[in-house]
C-alpha cells in the first residue's frame, strides 16, 4: 500500500496544526512520525487513517498502482491509539472474538495464541474494564499488529507499557511486521528506534 499526502493541511478551527506536508509512506518503510506534546502527531496518523479530513490538499492510497478509495482504506490497516476505546463490558477472548468479525488475524494465529503472545492468559476471561492501563495497551497494540493489515499505524504505542512491557512490544514488531508499512506517531525513542525514515511536523507549520 502506497499512501500519498500532496500539499495536505490540516486546521481545528482558525489554528493550522500542519501545512503543505507532501510526503510519500511506501509499502514495507518504517515511518515515525516525531514532534514534542501538542505538535499535531496524533492528528497526521488521523489523517493518514481517514479519521479526520484534511483542510487542504489530498490523500490517497495505492496498492500495486491501482487507486483504493478512501473510503475502503479502512479494510487495510490497523490502528493502536490512546484515543481508541476498548468495549469495557467485554473480556480479552470476546473483544478478540467481536474484532475477528471486522479483521482476520495474521495467517496461523488463533485468538488463544494472540492472548498468549502478550502475556495475559491469566486475565483472558476477565471484563477489560478490570484491566490495569498497561494491561489495556497490550491488548490495543495486539489488535492492531495481529490484524492481518498490510498498513499499521501505531500512536504512542509505549503508552503506560512498563520495562517488559516495552520489551514485549520491540519483540513483536521485531517478529511481526516484516513487509507491513509501519508509520509509528512518538517522541520517544523506545517506540520508534526502528524506523528508518522520520518526518518531524515541526517541518510542516
Ligand atoms: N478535535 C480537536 N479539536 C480542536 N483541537 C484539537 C483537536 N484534536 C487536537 N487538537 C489540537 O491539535 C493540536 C495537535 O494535537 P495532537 O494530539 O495531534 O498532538 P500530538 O503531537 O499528537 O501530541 P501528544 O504528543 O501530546 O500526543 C493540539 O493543540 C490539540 O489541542
Amino acid at each position: 500500500m502506497t499512501i500519498s499526502l500532496n500539499q495536505a493541511g490540516k486546521r481545528y478551527n482558525y489554528d493550522w496544526i500542519f501545512r503543505k506536508v507532501t510526503y510519500t509512506f511506501r509499502p514495507g518503510g518504517r515511518y515515525a512520525i516525531l514532534g514534542p506534546n501538542g505538535s499535531g502527531k496524533s492528528t497526521l496518523l488521523q489523517v493518514i487513517s481517514g479519521h479526520q479530513h484534511q483542510n487542504e490538499g489530498s490523500v490517497s492510497y495505492h496498492l500495486q498502482d491501482q487507486p483504493v478509495p478512501a473510503d475502503t482504506f479502512y479494510q487495510y490497516f490497523s490502528l493502536a491509539a490512546p484515543a481508541l476505546e476498548l468495549i469495557e463490558e467485554l473480556t480479552l477472548k470476546e473483544t478478540l472474538q467481536f474484532h475477528l468479525q471486522f479483521k482476520q488475524l495474521l495467517p496461523g494465529f488463533t485468538p488463544e495464541k494472540v492472548i498468549a503472545a502478550i502475556s495475559l492468559e491469566h486475565a483472558a476471561d476477565k471484563q477489560l474494564r478490570h484491566y490495569s492501563s498497561g494491561m489495556r495497551q497490550r491488548v490495543k497494540l495486539a489488535l492492531a499488529i495481529f490484524s492481518n493489515t498490510p498498513v499499521l499505524l501505531l500512536d504512542e504505542p509505549c503508552t503506560n507499557l512498563d520495562t517488559t512491557g516495552i520489551k514485549l512490544y520491540q519483540g513483536l514488531i521485531a517478529q511481526y511486521t516484516a513487509g507491513r508499512t509501519l508509520i509509528i506517531s512518538s517522541n520517544d525513542e523506545q517506540e520508534y528506534f526502528m524506523c528508518e525514515e522520520r518526518l518531524s511536523i515541526l517541518d510542516y507549520k
